[in-house]
């Protein structure tokens, strides 16, 4: 990025001292977010675990690799010091969740960490209290002096939106501390980045792109790091994300692997990204599976109904009549789809909003606050709010196109269900188009207990029977890939996702 930046700088001066002009570029981000509003209520803002938040502690944990840490029973185990310990009970915790009383420990004691555990179920905060302890241990304290900001940790995720509510997190953890996280992503105007980041740094939380070009203009320099989050791991190690990845663990001054602490995070990890994540972690990493990995939340109630093409629209209109007023996501392939679909809502004067990549930031932001205020109840978007995304009141999601991907759909069913909630999916499935899912979704359906319609079961037999679909022949985990614990996925590999989503290519950061 240095040399981009240093050759776009060449050429500037170049065309003033020869009075020449340059193309246009893009047009220059200026936008600045509002200022987030700093009372305790707003920043402690949280909603209830449901009534299902103890039948957590029945899923099967399984922590695989040598000598792991005991698990806590509570959060006093955890030895956090007095200002986290009232920062977690001002967020409403009253007891850690499995993949927390599991996670807490183990990154506690320095190790490595690939954790899988269902949408919903506290993830977050597995990663950001022990790493939050550990800074105020050490006494570490953002100074405002420096001109290159040496976090301790760096965390990233796949978009703007997910970053951003990571950096909430961490803020509110970090509430009345020394310890001071930034946030950094695209389509917000660099010159404001770069002064947040220079009122002192220990965490900073990025989307890949920012990340890279924030590091590559000389502001961030990573010897102090000693911790490498990367959240929806599986996805920041895909095909699209991946090189980046690599480029930030090639990056100067980046500790080893050996020198620093990487932690994994996700709902679902295919067995191959298991194995190239272990390239990024030590050796004796732990991995902490909390269920069935790549499993679906099973607070969510799965309903798939059987349409055609031109039946949809139809049907979605049906559905939203039973929703009312409840928080409704529809999720659909495209951004001119979202485009289309939201248009269309609008005119039978149902309050929609969407989010996609092609929105300029501010429309995504102003959409996601229209939808979380309930001003408009109902939100269409594309896999770019499929993953991680916490919303109060999320009683259903639509998908009115299935993805090409079941990791993809277990992602977008847990916009609901979070925290011990319940919620409801309802899922599109036009057998002209999707029949390449129908084995992976009978799998995850029956897997989460639900009812599997007859026509699914014979159209998934009938799919596996005729097409044997399996690019590149990857596997869908279903624990530890060190075990070897595998099946082979059907007709939804990873990489046929990756290379066939063109269509939405940008709609991650
Ligand atoms: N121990 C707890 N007690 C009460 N609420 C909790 C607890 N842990 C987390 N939560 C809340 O549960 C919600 C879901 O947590 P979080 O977003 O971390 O889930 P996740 O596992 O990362 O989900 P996803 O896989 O979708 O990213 C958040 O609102 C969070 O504040």
């Amino acid at each position: 990025f240095s040399k981009v930046d240093s050759l776009v700088k060449y050429f500037r001066r170049l065309s003033r001292s020869h009075n020449l002009t340059l193309p246009p570029g893009p047009p220059k981000v200026t936008y600045v977010p509002e200022a987030l509003c700093e009372k305790e209520s707003s920043i402690f803002a949280h909603y209830e675990s449901g009534i299902n938040f103890d039948k957590y502690d029945d899923i099967l944990v399984d922590v695989s690799g040598s000598n792991p840490p005991k698990a806590i029973m509570g959060f006093e185990e955890a030895a956090l010091c007095e200002s986290l310990n009232r920062n977690v009970s001002k967020s409403g915790y009253k007891k850690p969740t499995p993949v927390q009383k599991h996670g807490i420990p183990i990154i506690a004691a320095g190790r490595d960490l690939m954790a899988c555990a269902q949408t919903g179920s506290g993830k977050t905060a597995a990663f950001l209290l022990p790493i939050l302890q550990q800074l105020m241990v050490d006494g570490v304290a953002a100074s405002q002096f420096s001109e290159i900001q040496e976090p301790e940790v760096i965390i990233v995720a796949p978009t703007r939106e997910l970053i951003n509510q990571i950096y909430m997190e961490a803020r509110k953890f970090a509430h009345g501390t020394c310890v001071r996280p930034v946030v950094v992503y695209g389509g917000i105007s660099t010159g404001h980045t770069i002064r947040e980041i220079l009122k002192g740094c220990n965490v900073l939380c990025g989307t890949p792109g920012r990340l890279m070009d924030i590091i590559g203009r000389g502001k961030i320099g990573l010897s102090k790091l000693r911790y490498l989050v990367l959240d929806e791991a599986d996805r920041m190690l895909d095909m699209g994300f991946e090189p980046a990845m690599r480029k930030l663990v090639g990056s100067p001054g980046m500790p080893a692997k050996e020198h620093r602490q990487t932690l994994m995070f996700s709902a679902t990890y295919p067995e191959d990204i298991q194995k190239l994540a272990a390239d990024f972690l030590k050796k004796d990493y732990l991995f902490l599976a909390v269920g069935v990995v790549g499993g679906a939340c099973s607070d969510v109630e799965q309903v798939v109904v059987q349409v055609t093409k031109f039946s949809k629209r139809d049907q979605l209109l049906e559905v939203l009549k039973t929703t009312g007023s409840e928080r409704t996501m529809v999720f659909v392939e495209t951004k001119r789809q979202a485009d289309f679909i939201a248009t269309f809502l609008c005119q039978e004067k149902v309050n929609t909003t969407s989010i996609h990549g092609d929105r300029e930031q501010r429309e995504r932001e102003q959409a996601l606050g229209d939808f979380r205020s309930g001003r408009c109840p109902v939100l269409v978007a594309t896999s770019v709010a499929a993953r991680g995304l916490d919303i109060k009141d999320v009683q259903h999601i639509v998908n009115f196109d299935l993805p090409n991907n079941i990791d993809e759909y277990v992602h977008r069913i847990g916009r609901t269900g979070r925290c011990g909630n319940t919620g409801r999916a309802v899922c599109f499935f036009d057998p002209e188009a999707d029949c390449n899912l129908a084995r992976s979704l009978v799998k995850v359906l029956s897997g989460a207990q639900q009812e599997v319609p007859k026509w699914l079961e014979e159209a998934a037999f009938s799919a596996h029977g005729t097409t044997g679909f399996n690019p590149g022949g990857r596997t869908f985990a279903s624990t530890d890939s060190r075990k070897g614990g595998s099946f082979q996925r059907d007709g939804a590999s990873h990489l046929a996702a990756a290379l066939s989503s063109g269509a939405d290519d940008d709609e991650w950061e």
